[in-house]
């Protein structure tokens, strides 16, 4: 079966690997993509994009200081914003992503939080007064914005963000300000030196009364000189963990004053007169959140498929060791440690973006009913994306480190670029709400459906197992060698797992509520117990998706996936098998056969490990790895990298003649 990837001159283990392949890795891609065109047009986009002198990198930014990176990415986002459309429909909001992913990188850009951000917020909340003005010029890149929300003592606990806006009827004017150092907005992407507006936001103030946390959009810097307006101080937060090249910025208030159409006031509204009117959700002013969390379950897919694809090309390249006696040096691929460390998240990956697909329809339905004066999915919907973002962003963090180790100490080294990969990925699990606290909001509503299930009462979309009637015991390995009736079992053990969990959440609640404790003191008793809970519902929901996406795919590729999700199910019930025993529903026999099922699903998917990853599609430019690219020349890339050290522009270094040679001969000279 053919694999696209084969070319000459490549490394003769990957070629070997990509004959073995059993399916058409083109057909997967455009499953993967949603098209064979949405997959050619990605290709396009590489190919023009490698070939374009305004996105080389002469020297890669591993070797280059954050201000040169900075610089570089200003340079190449001009180039996408003035000839976009000479590689992509810029409408096109896949087309951007990938054209961004290929001439930018994944380290942040001056325009990552405008369009990630910015845009959604002023799109989802701002009146048409306020739009009809800014939207144009905003999205004319005339002007640039920041999402200020986080300040310095306070990220997640929006209810006590210190900004006020206070109206001013007089003038029909906010208020805009700073009043401690606390207060400071500290972390927005983008708001150190890029953005001239932001939308902040405030506690609105009206008539001396605190109404809660809302935006407003402000204007920090001249249009035209782009130094900080009088009032405003504005910087860069310094260096962090990764996101190099985006300046998160501080910024602090000094009773700004801006027009009472600048609140975004599509839900909330305030009158000139001052009267305050609430939404029609209480949280409908926090949808950028919403949909940022949505998005990132994408992001965080791919970035667990490039680590994947690394771990994977390089494991097939790599030989070291040998299994038996009198033979070469295997393929360290061939290892079953090896196997169990990276093919799971191979199927993770997969996972992840299929699940995307269900929640982004999911999201467009609510988007819809919205316009249309229905909030009903939002609830539902913000649950769920609040345990995806947290599960999701934590799996493909601690995939991505078993894929960097998996390549053991080349792993270690920038050229695997797995180490920049972990520092930008890993950051997902704080921003966008961080993951312990985001739990809780999915098991808020775990605690409602609990409720609603026990009374007979109908039940939402993510929790509507929750009425189904448990067997009992588990079926697992008593389907007689069915694989359909086999993954349903699995499913039903980890359905019957979440139920359980959640009720237990729920009983050791009420019972510290009996005992004396407040709800919400009761609740911090048990939290440890209800994000348990909610981990496992998101591991549900994510199986749920990923066993439609497979059992609905097309014939030609629908046994691979369908050994893949194999794979997946039984990786999945093994590691929670605590939970599948606890209550006896699986037996410790019933685990052991689930391991040993684990293990043959290791040597089924060994032939088409390589081909699985090249069907991700990621361009060596993507991938941004000397171990990971697709030829697998790695020695000879690996050196060449090196060679661009900045350390070995000389052969004796400075800091040597300065410091160690003179030392070295005070030593001798002692003798
Ligand atoms: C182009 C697309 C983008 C691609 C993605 C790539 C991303 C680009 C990379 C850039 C990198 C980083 C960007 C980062 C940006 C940021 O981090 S912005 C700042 C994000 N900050 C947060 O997320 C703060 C987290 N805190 C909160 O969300 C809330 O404060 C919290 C939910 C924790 C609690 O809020 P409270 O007001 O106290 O509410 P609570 O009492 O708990 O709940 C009341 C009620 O409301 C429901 N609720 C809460 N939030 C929402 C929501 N967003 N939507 C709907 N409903 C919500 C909650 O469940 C309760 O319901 P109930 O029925 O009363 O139980
Ligand atoms: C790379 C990056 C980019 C960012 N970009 C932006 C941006 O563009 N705009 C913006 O406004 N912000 C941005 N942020 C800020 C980000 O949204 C916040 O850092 C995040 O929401 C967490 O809030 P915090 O920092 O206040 O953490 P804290 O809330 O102080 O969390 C610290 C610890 O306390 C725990 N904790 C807090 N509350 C609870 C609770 N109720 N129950 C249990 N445990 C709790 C947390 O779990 C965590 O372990 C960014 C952050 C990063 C790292």
């Amino acid at each position: 079966m053919p694999n696209r990837c084969i070319k000459e001159g490549d490394n003769p283990d990957l070629t070997k690997e990509r004959k073995t392949c059993t399916f058409d890795t083109d057909e997967l891609t455009a499953n993967l993509y949603g098209s064979r065109n949405n997959m050619e047009r990605r290709r396009e986009i590489t190919k023009k994009i490698s070939a374009d002198p305004d996105f080389a990198d002469p020297i890669p930014h591993d070797f280059l200081s954050r201000e040169k990176c900075i610089e570089a990415t200003a340079k190449k986002t001009k180039a996408v914003v003035q000839r976009g459309s000479e590689f992509c429909d810029v409408t096109n909001y896949y087309e951007m992503l990938h054209l961004i992913n290929e001439a930018i990188g994944i380290g942040g850009y001056p325009l990552a939080l405008h369009y990630g951000m910015f845009l959604p917020a002023l799109e989802g909340q701002a009146e048409k007064e306020l739009t009809d003005d800014i939207i144009p010029r905003a999205k004319n890149l005339e002007v640039i914005g920041a999402y200020a929300q986080t300040e310095m003592g306070h990220g997640t606990n929006l209810r006590e963000l210190e900004t006020t806006a206070t109206y001013d009827k007089a003038t029909q004017e906010f208020i805009i300000n700073t009043p401690t150092r606390s207060a400071m907005k500290w972390w927005p992407g983008n708001l150190g030196k890029m953005s001239n507006y932001a939308v902040v936001t405030c506690q609105l103030f009206i008539d001396g009364r605190k109404i809660g946390p809302h935006n407003f959009l402000v204007q920090l810097r001249c249009e035209k000189t782009h130094e900080p307006l009088p009032g405003i101080i504005v910087g860069d937060i310094g260096p962090k963990m990764a996101f190099d090249t985006n300046d998160n910025g501080f910024l602090a208030l000094d009773n700004i004053r801006v027009p009472r159409k600048n609140m975004l006031m599509k839900h909330a509204k305030v009158s000139p007169d001052g009267v305050y009117t609430p939404p029609m959700h209480a949280k409908l002013n926090y949808g950028t959140m919403v949909y940022v969390r949505a998005h990132m379950l994408y992001a965080h897919g791919q970035f667990l498929a490039t680590a994947a694809i690394v771990a994977t090309r390089y494991s097939a390249v790599r030989r070291q060791g040998r299994i038996e006696h009198g033979v070469p040096e295997v393929q360290i691929l061939d290892y079953q440690t090896q196997q169990h460390r990276i093919f799971p998240q191979i199927a993770r990956a997969y996972a992840i973006i299929f699940t995307y697909m269900d929640i982004k329809d999911q999201y467009d339905a609510m988007i819809k009913g919205i316009a249309e004066g229905q909030t009903d999915l939002l609830p539902d919907l913000h649950a769920i994306t609040s345990g995806l973002k947290s599960v999701v962003t934590h799996m493909a963090g601690l995939g991505i480190e078993q894929c960097r180790m998996a390549c053991g100490g080349h792993g270690y080294s920038d050229a695997s670029g797995l180490p920049k990969l972990y520092g930008v990925q890993i950051g997902g699990c704080t921003y966008e709400g961080e993951n312990m606290v985001m739990l809780q909001q999915t098991a808020r509503y775990l605690m409602k459906a609990v409720a609603s299930a026990l009374q007979g009462k109908p039940l939402s979309h993510s929790v509507a197992y929750f009425g189904k009637k448990s067997s009992g015991k588990s079926r697992i390995g008593k389907e007689g060698g069915d694989i359909a009736r086999e993954h349903e079992a699995m499913l039903e053990a980890l359905e019957h797992a979440a139920c359980r969990l959640s009720v237990e959440a729920s009983q050791m609640w009420e019972k510290r509520g009996r005992g004396g404790e407040t709800k919400e003191r009761a609740w911090n008793g048990v939290t440890v117990e209800m994000n348990r809970a909610a981990r496992v519902h998101t591991r549900v929901f994510m199986a749920r998706s990923f066993h439609r996406r497979v059992t609905s795919s097309p014939p030609s590729i629908r046994p691979v996936l369908t050994d893949l999700l194999s794979l997946y199910l039984h990786y999945e019930c093994v590691d929670m098998a605590h939970h599948l025993l606890e209550d006896g529903f699986c037996s410790g026999e019933q685990i052991r056969y689930l391991k040993s099922r684990l293990y043959e699903d290791l040597t089924t998917l060994r032939p088409n490990a390589v081909s699985l990853v090249d069907s991700f599609d990621q361009s060596d430019r993507e991938l941004n790895s000397v171990l990971g690219r697709r030829d697998g020349n790695v020695y000879e890339a690996l050196y060449q990298w090196a060679r661009k050290s900045e350390l070995n522009y000389t052969d004796v270094l400075p800091a040597v003649q300065k410091y160690v040679m003179p030392m070295m001969e005070e030593n001798r000279s002692k003798l």
